[in-house]
């Protein structure tokens, strides 16, 4: 089963470093109205803040968090939630909370909000955070407003929801959804504890304008945060090969039925369609007219493949590996 380094890095690579450039200048383009617009809002609302929670992807917990998040708004305290735990390989946790530790992140906790995992610590963390900041201008006011900013589709409105199941006994009081940009606006307080008296604002995910590298750009578009049609589902399945045979995450041989890994996009992906019974008619000209032929669905293959390890189908795994084991970032996309 085991591909010898070397072959990882031929077929499977080429593809996305070449493609990429040039779809990563897409991505970087799609800076959305609605997130300039909600980081400018984000920004006006701050002095009714008294805590941040930072909401990222625990598959990516050194990269590709939005750096603006740092520079606007880290006047506050600051808790960073990595959620989605459930899909990540974790076995490296402690390294990871030394690494996010000297980059000045002490406060980090994971979660899965779908199972409410961890979701219970939040409340009282976030709670002594604030008391250890000398909030000399409380007064009175003994409610707790806590701003909840990320990167699109990272888990935010699903955490405000946990809370208030949590603590609240109640149901959604915030739209989730599977594709990023579900949340539009800077919403009304939403209360997620009686005791004490907490109200989350809701913001929706922005991403950095600028996008740090090719390897961080198709880490966020793996985990969802941008739309894939601007990355390109082949080139996103492409570098979901190439990472899983890295890392020697091969239970896609076994969910697909391939025999053996493989580190060829094109091939797998004709595999994958054939698996799954996806075939395309194609109208080809020859010399003689045109000429109907049938041939694997290969954005459907690649669909499929991304929807798998999105569901956490294929195991759990850890993007950042390499950027904890240290190897150097790729080129940079502006
Ligand atoms: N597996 C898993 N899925 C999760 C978890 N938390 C949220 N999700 C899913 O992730 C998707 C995005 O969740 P949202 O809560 O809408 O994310 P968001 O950050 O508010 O998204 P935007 O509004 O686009 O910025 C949904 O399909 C959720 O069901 C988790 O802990 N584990």
């Amino acid at each position: 089963m085991r591909l010898a380094p070397r072959a990882l890095c031929s077929a499977a690579q080429a593809a996305w470093r070449e493609n990429f450039p040039v779809l990563g200048r897409d991505v970087a383009r799609w800076f959305p109205g609605h997130m300039a617009k909600g980081l400018k809002k984000m920004q006006s609302s701050l002095k009714l803040v008294d805590c941040i929670i930072e909401v990222h992807d625990a598959r990516i917990p050194l990269s590709g968090r939005n750096p603006l998040f740092q520079e606007t708004l880290g006047l506050k305290p600051h808790l960073l939630v990595l959620n989605k735990m459930d899909l990540a390989d974790l076995t490296e946790q402690q390294k990871i909370m030394q690494r996010l530790e000297g980059e000045g992140l002490k406060n980090v906790i994971f979660t899965n909000c779908v199972k409410d995992e961890n979701v219970k610590q939040i409340i009282p963390t976030v709670t002594e955070l604030i008391g250890s900041s000398h909030r000399y201008h409380r007064g009175e006011n003994l409610e707790y407003c806590i701003m909840v900013i990320g990167v699109p589709n990272v888990g935010k409105s699903s955490l405000i929801n946990s809370l208030r199941r949590q603590h609240l006994r109640k149901g959604k009081a915030t739209r989730v959804g599977g594709e990023p940009g579900i949340t539009r606006a800077v919403m009304s307080r939403i209360q997620v504890s009686e005791r004490p008296l907490m109200f989350l604002l809701d913001t929706p995910g922005v991403l950095a304008p600028r996008i740090e590298s090719v390897e961080t750009g198709l880490k966020l578009a793996l985990c969802g945060t941008v739309l894939d049609h601007l990355v390109g589902e082949e080139t996103m399945a492409d570098y979901l090969l190439y990472t899983l045979n890295k890392y020697q995450r091969f239970e896609y041989v076994q969910h697909y039925g391939l025999g053996s890994a493989c580190d060829n996009i094109e091939r797998m992906l004709k595999s994958v369609a054939v698996k799954l019974g996806k075939t395309q008619k194609v109208k080809i000209l020859t010399g003689t007219g045109d000429v109907n032929v049938i041939q694997p669905d290969y954005p459907a293959a690649a669909r499929d493949f991304l929807h798998t390890f999105r569901r956490g189908l294929l195991g759990p795994v850890m993007l950042d590996l390499d950027v904890l084991r240290g190897h150097p970032p790729a080129e940079t996309v502006s």
